[in-house]
């Protein structure tokens, strides 16, 4: 998908929510459990609860590497549904790749060409030649990891290397890469303090935001800082609205979380017009 259908659709719906596909058998509604693929039933009936209020799902792939060649098996069912039935949603594997050359091209293939998702999460730790690879894919967007949302994030991304925190020097850096029109960075909504420096080197580049919800990132914040005259934002949240309820109701819960932050959006953008 182009980035400027995916700003369009974000006008249409007023939303840049992404909907966090991290299925956990031990969380979703047990009576579920009886289907022959519990989390693809699972999936389905969220995607089509939720869609008309975001513009993105992402599938984390560690809750479908978990249950092996079944897991691999919904995580298929699950993009080809979501590609089959609404297009114009962005889809995101959330799989943290990057090797050597050769080997990402192969994660890039995975992801891009056998599964066919617009994009894909990416660490920058091994630098030019690991990015890149993806980056050769036309209409796929590579999402760096940039300043995550973990405490964690403060062992090694903001320590100063070179008079320069590291994650600016991975915005700085990546810019220059071949295809860097391709890039999309993470940055947590716990961090959302940092947003303002982070735009003063990525000005336009769409930002995928998890960490709102569950880990405690506040949307008004994100959007204060972080939001571009085309948005160039993506708000993920998973477990928020997901587990919204864990009864048999719980396609319907989702929606109603989906859409109270899709409405929490809707005035953000307005302040853009
Ligand atoms: O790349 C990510 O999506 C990601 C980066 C980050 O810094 N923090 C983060 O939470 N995530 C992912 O975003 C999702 C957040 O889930 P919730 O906290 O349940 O909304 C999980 O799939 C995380 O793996």
């Amino acid at each position: 998908m182009k980035i400027q259908d995916l700003v369009a659709q974000i006008k249409k719906k007023q939303s840049f929510l992404c909907v966090g596909l991290d299925t956990d058998l031990d969380k979703i509604p047990q009576h579920l459990l009886k289907e022959e693929d519990p989390i693809f039933e699972f999936n389905k009936a969220i995607i089509d609860a939720t869609q008309e209020f975001c513009v993105a799902y992402k599938p984390n792939i560690a809750f479908y590497e978990v249950y092996g060649l079944s897991g691999w098996k919904s995580l298929e069912k699950t993009i080809t549904y979501l590609n089959a039935n609404y297009p114009e949603q962005f889809t995101i594997a959330d799989a943290k790749r990057g090797d050597i050359g050769n080997t990402s091209t192969r994660y890039a293939k995975a992801f891009f060409e056998e599964l066919n998702f617009d994009s894909i999460t990416i660490a920058p730790y091994m630098g030019k030649d690991s990015v890149e690879p993806f980056l050769a894919f036309k209409e796929k967007h590579t999402i760096l990891l940039a300043l995550t949302s973990n405490t964690g994030a403060f062992d090694f991304q903001t320590k100063i290397v070179e008079e320069q925190e590291l994650y600016k020097r991975v915005l700085k850096t990546s810019k220059a890469y071949e295809n860097a029109g391709n890039l999309m960075y993470v940055v947590g909504a716990t961090k959302a303090e940092y947003l303002k420096g982070i735009r003063e080197i990525v000005p336009e580049s769409f930002l995928l935001v998890p960490g709102i919800g569950a880990q405690g990132g506040n949307l008004q914040e994100v959007c204060k800082y972080g939001m571009t005259k085309d948005i160039g934002l993506l708000i993920n949240s998973s477990r928020g609205i997901i587990y919204a309820s864990t009864d048999t109701k719980f396609a319907f819960s989702a929606r109603e979380k989906a859409k109270q932050l899709q409405q929490q959006m809707h005035l953000e953008l307005k302040q853009l017009d």
